[in-house]
């Protein structure tokens, strides 16, 4: 997965680049990252990327020039490395809403050019051109499109062969199954008087495997049965959740 991202602040990206598994998927070349700074892509001396919007009011939109030039070189560097047809991704409260679905779907593309807006977003005239895709990470504003960014590269990094010791880690991470995660402990088993549930320390695998099922579907249910809504059952995962809704004291 190549990701090339355009943004006027590339040190920003240092905060998944330099620490944990994408630290050590970089290093394992399971990914690469280049960003294109806008402000490279100026003609005039105060290399400027932004100005006020037609029509009056707040803040500055970032002009059209400088960001498709660099999406273009973006472009370019994505053909060289043989991804012919890179997804051009705009980080905006106007896209559609990331979820693990999309993040799997992402994570088989072999590259990526990430657009990140700042102030109070980019011309039309970008987006309408060269953007292929407009990503929401959320219901909320932020100051810029990195942090989107960021988000989407981690959970795409997550989904590449190799980025995480226990691929099947990845298969119960939260979401992957459309459930919540189950609970999960670690030593020692009684901390402060509170204990770790039996089924965890005895050692059957099976039983464990439904204690965690059960939670997963019972966790969802309680805190997000829209994610239910979506998900047909088993005929196991019904009796679980059936099971576990009996015991439920309100
Ligand atoms: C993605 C991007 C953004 C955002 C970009 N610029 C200001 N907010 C918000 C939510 N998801």
């Amino acid at each position: 997965m190549r990701f090339d991202v355009i943004t006027l602040f590339p040190e920003m990206f240092s905060a998944i680049t330099d620490f944990g598994i994408n630290r050590r998927a970089l290093e394992k070349d399971l990914y690469a990252l280049h960003c294109w700074n806008p402000r490279d892509f100026t003609a005039d001396n105060y290399r400027t990327i932004d100005d006020r919007p037609y029509g009056g009011g707040p803040g500055m939109v970032m002009l059209p020039e400088p960001l498709l030039a660099a999406i273009e070189a973006a472009k370019v560097a994505q053909n060289q490395a043989g991804n012919l047809a890179p997804k051009v991704i705009y980080l905006s409260p106007q896209g559609q809403p990331l979820d693990q679905a999309a993040v799997k779907q992402l994570s088989a593309c072999s590259g990526l050019v990430l657009l990140c807006g700042r102030y109070e977003g980019v011309d039309e005239r970008v987006i309408k051109h060269s953007v292929d895709v407009e990503v929401s990470i959320g219901d909320y504003v932020l100051s810029g499109g990195e942090l989107g960014a960021m988000v989407m590269m981690d959970s795409i990094i997550r989904q590449l062969p190799g980025a995480l010791n226990h691929n099947l880690s990845a298969q119960q991470d939260s979401f992957e199954d459309g459930l919540l995660d189950c609970p999960h402990y670690t030593r020692p088993e009684d901390y402060r008087g509170m204990t770790v549930p039996d089924v965890l320390l005895s050692g059957n695998h099976a039983e464990i495997r439904r204690w965690r099922l059960k939670q997963a579907l019972g966790r969802t249910w309680l805190r997000r049965p829209d994610l239910l809504d979506q998900r047909v059952l088993s005929k196991e995962e019904a009796r679980l959740l059936s099971d576990f809704k009996s015991e439920h004291i309100t």
